[in-house]
Parts: structure tokens; C-alpha cells; sequence
């Protein structure tokens, strides 16, 4: 994806003159492009009870969760001169969450990427490794919209000479007219019945498609008109 710095910037001043820093009179405006092409923008807003003031790169990153989520990949901030301003070391965990070792970030000698601004950091895995749960969303958050709606397609396919499971998440729901496209592809799984519970965290709407392309329904109550037989849980595999 092209970054257009100098836009970027341009926009991280335009947020920071809504800063609202009258302790510390200290403004600071930030401004990041998301993966779909979106840019989202903050600034700094103090407090009289002085340590819970919020960085710009707070605002930034609600606006970034407000529009629609994704992932943050090129980051400029700056101070009341315009200039590129570090992101403090909160932020810096701010950043690392919602950008990753490999967002870039404004510098005066050129973008410097997360991983060496924040080395050896702390994020979700060590939270995974320990504790075995999966923290990030079962769902990426920017397809959290269509939760509940569309059709998961599960179905066999070959991975390195081996039969694997997978399936794909498709956007019409049923219906002749509806608007079609694929959302998301879902990973490889070991059995159908993995590929199936994938789906299920993502519409009531669930068709098994085996490698002779006869179709079972594994979604909620009896099979729709056209979808010959019902999937069992125990069922082959
Ligand atoms: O990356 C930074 C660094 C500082 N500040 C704000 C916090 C406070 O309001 C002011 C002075 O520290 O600057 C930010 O918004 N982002």
C-alpha cells in the first residue's frame, strides 16, 4: 500500500489543533493509515486530576475501533511545531497492539517500524502462551459486522499431498438477489467437524460441501429448500 507521508502528517497538525492541553500546553496530534485505506486521527486531551490525561495516540486508536477496526500500518504524530514527535512508552503498547512489529512511524530520518521502537515487547501471545486462551477476536474485528449473517461453505481440500478441511464465508444469506462475495477463507483444520464449529462462530448458515460436491446442512435448524441432506456431528469425515 502506497503511504502518502505527507498527507499523514498533515493531518496528524490538523488533529493537533484540537488538542485540549492546557496543564501541560504541550498539544500533540496523530494521525495513522489502516489497512483498508482509512485514515483515523487524535489528539491530546488533559485533565485536571493531571495523570489521566490521554495521550493522542487513546483518541486515535477509538477512532480506529469506532470506524471499523483493522490494523494500523504507517503512524504519524506531532508536536505544537509540527514536527515528529515519538509516541510515549504507553503508547508505544498502544501501537504494538493494534499495528504489530511492522507498522511504520514518522521520523526526521526517515519511518522506523514498531519492532525497533518497542524490542522484545509484550503482547497477546504471552498472554496465549500461559494462559492458553485466546485473547484476539474470534472474528477479525473489521468482519465483526456481518456476524450472524452469510453462509460458511465448508469443504475438503489438499494441503502438501494431504486431505485437509477448510471453508470460506460468503456473504449472501439465502436469498436469489443477494449481493455475493467471499469475506473471509478460513484456515486449514484436521476434521470437518473443527471447520464446521469455525463456521458457527460466524452464521447460523452452514453448508458442507464433501470432494464428490454433494452438500449437507450443518447450520441451525432443518435444511433449507436445494440442500438434500443434514450433517451430523459424529458424522464422516
Ligand atoms: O506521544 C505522546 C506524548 C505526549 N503526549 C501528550 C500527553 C500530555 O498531554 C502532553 C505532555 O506530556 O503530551 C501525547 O499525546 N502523545
Amino acid at each position: 500500500m502506497e503511504i502518502d507521508w505527507a498527507g499523514l502528517r498533515a493531518a496528524a497538525i490538523e488533529a493537533m489543533r484540537h488538542a485540549y492541553a492546557p496543564y501541560s500546553d504541550f498539544p500533540v496530534g496523530a494521525a495513522a493509515l489502516v489497512n483498508d485505506g482509512r485514515v483515523v486521527v487524535g489528539c491530546n486531551v488533559e485533565n485536571a486530576s493531571y495523570g489521566v490525561g490521554l495521550c493522542a495516540e487513546c483518541g486515535l486508536v477509538s477512532q480506529l475501533h469506532m470506524t471499523g477496526g483493522g490494523r494500523l500500518v504507517a503512524f504519524s504524530c506531532v508536536d505544537a511545531t509540527g514536527n515528529p514527535l515519538m509516541p510515549c512508552g504507553r503508547c508505544r503498547q498502544l501501537l504494538w497492539e493494534n499495528g504489530g512489529p511492522e507498522m511504520l512511524v514518522e521520523w526526521h530520518t526517515g519511518p522506523l517500524r514498531m519492532a525497533e521502537l518497542l524490542p522484545h515487547a509484550f503482547g497477546f501471545e504471552d498472554l496465549e502462551r500461559v494462559s492458553g486462551a485466546l485473547k484476539t477476536p474470534e472474528v477479525p474485528t473489521e468482519l465483526a459486522k456481518w456476524r450472524g449473517r452469510g453462509t460458511v461453505f465448508v469443504h475438503p481440500d489438499l494441503s502438501g499431498g494431504e486431505t485437509i478441511w477448510t471453508g470460506y464465508w460468503e456473504r449472501s444469506g439465502g436469498s436469489a438477489d443477494a449481493e455475493k462475495g467471499v469475506l473471509e477463507e478460513g484456515p486449514n483444520f484436521a476434521t470437518v467437524a473443527e471447520a464446521v464449529a469455525w463456521g458457527r462462530v460466524r452464521t447460523p448458515r452452514i453448508v458442507v460441501v464433501d470432494a464428490e460436491g454433494a452438500l449437507a446442512w450443518a447450520g441451525e435448524g432443518p435444511a433449507p429448500d436445494g440442500i438434500p441432506a443434514t450433517w451430523k456431528e459424529d458424522g464422516d469425515e
